[in-house]
């Protein structure tokens, strides 16, 4: 019968020769020589252990503090006084997306005209955060907080509602681009589903529910051949990860409006340029290239058909923001029950004259006085579609958005 020791010491030959027998005793002996040091050592090692553990959670707690950007009286009066409406009747706004280029013209518009804003960003770096850091800083000088923080963490979601009663939701926080949804699908669904999806849960809660109005994309139109596209217009075959996931957001909001009385405005923004835009957009970065004396690649359509979209300038898109705001209508429901039907709205957005893309280089070479180098290839199946097209009547009748 093998022995106690015989079963805890292996017996294959390996770095540690066991010196069986006596010398195992001596051992044993030789660090727990009585029953009173056996007892010295244990009450060491539990105090190790528990000092150890205490200096873990002094750090852990140490990291909170230290990483957590928000948090503290001093910020939640910060937050308090940037959502302080400057106006009779005037809207207290949490725009997501804030440091973004169509959200920090959207929060500077809300606040000149005496709304109270307060902005969220998580200032990913999808492209260089320093722009958005820009961004904030100019928002900063009007007064507008723009917190730091995922739409996903729940914990601040809330702790913002309960902070500020927001009348409305201007939600434009999302993974944008067509063609980087090839590359990083997850970030798509993190922030156009899941973050989407954590905002609305927040919102269905709060008392007084907000109205919210939020980016869709005019991408929803997909592979549809009518043109102009019209909010008829079928929208069931996207072309790209982003534009499923932003046609997933109309049916996802569609939902917390039918269940939970949310009013909601989805805007289908047309390709949307101006100053403070997005670095990775073609306008901007065939401005980069062509003044670097870079070639740019032009792609092109069956049937060498130029590409062609409806551009849309940033302070058209600022005024069908706050038109839908204006006109946005309340929500119903409290504590998260729905107390009767809210209104549900989808718009496009959009300047209703197509420019091919070959044109757009054209204007900038006229503006730039540099001839691009032009590569031309084919569309590659990466999302792209070949044109867009806004009919935009029904934002015209609702609130007399843009021209
Ligand atoms: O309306 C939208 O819903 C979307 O608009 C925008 O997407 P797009 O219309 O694809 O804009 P953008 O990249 O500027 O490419 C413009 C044109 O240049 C072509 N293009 C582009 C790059 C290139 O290297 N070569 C090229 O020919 C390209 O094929 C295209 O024909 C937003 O980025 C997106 O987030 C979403 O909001």
């Amino acid at each position: 019968m093998p022995s106690l020791e015989d079963e805890l010491f292996p017996s294959t030959p390996g770095k540690f020769k066991i010196d069986r027998g006596h010398n195992i005793n001596r051992q044993f002996h030789r660090c727990f020589a009585s029953t009173s040091t056996m007892f010295i050592w244990a009450l060491f090692l539990i105090a190790l252990t528990a000092s150890y553990l205490s200096f873990q959670s002094f750090v852990d707690s140490g990291n909170r503090y230290f990483t957590a950007s928000w948090g503290g009286i001093q910020w939640e009066k910060q937050i308090r006084n940037s959502a302080k409406t400057n106006r009779p009747g005037g809207m207290s706004v949490l725009v997501t997306g804030a440091a973004g280029f169509i959200g920090s013209h959207v929060s500077l518009a809300l606040k000149k005209r005496g709304d109270g804003v307060v902005g969220l960003d998580n200032f990913n770096n999808y492209y260089d955060p320093s722009l958005k850091k820009a961004r904030q800083s100019l928002l900063h000088s009007q007064a507008i907080l723009v917190v730091e923080g995922d739409l996903n963490d729940v914990k601040l979601m809330a702790k913002l509602f309960d902070l500020v009663a927001f009348t409305h939701v201007m939600h434009l926080a999302a993974q944008a681009g067509v063609r980087y949804a090839m590359e990083n699908p997850s970030s798509y669904v993190h922030s156009n589903i899941a973050g989407l999806v954590t905002l609305l849960e927040t919102c269905k809660s709060a008392n007084p529910q907000p109205a919210i109005v939020w980016a869709s994309s005019s991408s929803v139109y997909g592979l549809n051949d009518k043109v102009p596209f019209s909010e008829l217009d079928r929208t069931d075959q996207p072309a790209s990860l982003y534009a499923a996931t932003k046609k997933a957001g109309e049916e996802i909001t569609h939902t917390y409006n039918h269940i939970y009385g949310l009013a909601i405005t989805g805007l289908r923004f047309f390709t949307v340029y101006g100053p403070w835009g997005r670095p990775d957009m073609a306008y901007f970065s065939f401005t980069r290239n062509i003044l670097q004396g870079k070639t740019i690649t032009i792609y092109r359509g069956k049937n060498k058909a130029d590409l062609a979209r409806d551009f849309t300038y940033i302070d058209d898109i600022v005024k069908g923001c706050l038109g839908s705001l204006d006109t946005s209508g309340r929500s119903t429901g409290s504590g998260g029950k729905k107390r009767g039907p809210a209104p549900y709205r989808n718009f496009n957005l959009g300047n209703t004259t197509p420019v091919k893309v070959p044109t757009l280089v054209n204007i900038l070479e006229k503006h730039l006085r540099v001839k691009a180098k032009r590569k031309i290839v084919e569309m590659p199946g990466n999302g792209d579609v070949p044109y867009t097209h806004a009919n935009i009547s029904l934002a015209r009748r609702e609130f007399g958005a843009l021209a």
